[in-house]
């Protein structure tokens, strides 16, 4: 549940990620130090800093300059790789094209997802279906994208690449968070998340005309209020300018400012549900009054798409036996909003 937070927690997470292969990392009391960090900042804010998540900075930095030379070419040259319903909501999306509770939202974006084949989740996969659309310049941007994504979450794209991929930070983060909660490091594993469904937006933020407060537009809001879809979000985000803002429990907008080497972390409604609300969806919200374009890179890790989602029994034990939220299938939400929210 969220509280009265100012600011938001940084965790070094390197204690939990080098131990998180040891079916006992439970008892390693480094890791027992993050995990009780973790458990205060999901229920506190929902929101988190983390240091020592092993991507290597260089590649941090490279997708979001690559990420700008896209959003800075000719609209025509953009348009190739058009999202549509048909691409299954794949692909490149205008300014004010992404809608958030009936307002567009000054930013534009590729999105890709986890490819899905045809007939793989059936009716329920259907809207997702399809390939994933991307740019042809710059040039290396599939392979530079693919190869951090496969950092945040574990997947290997390419069966040709043998390597063993030895990052799978989203994946380790939530059997600290199993922990946290009070249940084991495998939680969300299996059925629940054991092949995750993973979301990436490639976000650009144009900056204010006039830095001073003139000629600002109707709507300077970069992205509006909003939840996370799935169980946790790594933001990278440009550092030198500060536009991520997160709401607490009076309704204050807090910001989280960029910190070099760190992502923002934050907590998707399938978490809420799952661990019956004791860990919140926090609202957050991006406003760029800076002079300067503001780009950023939001992976989500999210369940399987088929995963039936409802608040686990232990969850429940620890909120005195009451059941506060009902279920959800993660395909079903995910398509939900996905439908709406394009003008
Ligand atoms: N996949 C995720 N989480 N995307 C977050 C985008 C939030 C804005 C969207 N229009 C909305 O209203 O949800
Ligand atoms: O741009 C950001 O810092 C966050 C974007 C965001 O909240 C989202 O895409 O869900
Ligand atoms: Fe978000």
């Amino acid at each position: 549940m969220a509280t009265d937070f100012k600011s938001i927690p940084i965790i070094d997470i390197g204690p939990l990620l080098s131990k998180s292969d040891d079916p006992d990392m439970g008892s390693d009391p480094g890791v027992a130090q993050v995990v009780e960090q973790l458990d205060r900042a999901c229920r506190e804010a929902g929101f988190f800093y983390v240091k020592g998540h092993g991507v290597p900075d260089p590649l941090v930095k490279e997708v979001r300059s690559i990420a700008r030379k896209f959003f800075h070419l000719p609209y025509e040259e953009k348009l190739k790789i058009k999202m549509t319903p048909e691409a299954g909501y794949r692909g490149y999306q205008r300014l004010g094209e992404n809608i958030t509770k009936g307002v567009p939202d000054l930013h534009e974006a590729i999105d890709c997802y986890t490819e899905i084949k045809p007939g793989r989740y059936g009716a329920l996969g259907k809207p997702m279906e399809g390939p994933n659309q991307w740019p042809q310049y710059p040039p290396n941007y599939k392979e530079l994208m693919e190869e951090y994504i496969s950092l945040c979450s574990g997947m290997i794209f390419c069966p040709l690449f043998t390597f063993v991929c030895s990052s799978e930070l989203s994946r380790k983060i939530m059997r600290g968070i199993g922990l946290a909660l009070g249940g084991s490091p495998s939680e969300f594993e299996g059925d629940r998340a054991g092949e995750a469904f993973w979301v990436t937006r490639i976000i650009g933020y144009p900056g204010v005309p006039d830095a001073n407060g003139d000629n600002k537009t109707d709507n300077d809001v970069g992205c509006g209020a909003h939840t996370d879809y799935g169980l946790v979000t790594l933001v990278n985000q440009d550092d030198d300018i500060t536009a991520l803002q997160v709401r607490n429990l009076s309704g204050e907008w807090i910001s989280a400012p960029p910190i070099p080497g760190t992502f923002v972390c934050n907590i998707g409604d399938m978490l809420k549900i799952w661990s019956n609300g004791l860990y919140e969806s926090t609202l957050h919200r991006v406003v760029n009054s800076n002079a300067k374009f503001r780009v950023c890179v939001a992976y989500f890790y999210e369940p399987n798409y088929d995963a039936a989602v409802e608040p686990l029994d232990f969850c429940i034990q620890k909120s005195g036996g009451v059941r506060k939220l009902g279920k959800a299938v993660y395909g079903e939400h995910l398509v939900a909003k996905v439908q709406t929210n394009f003008a």
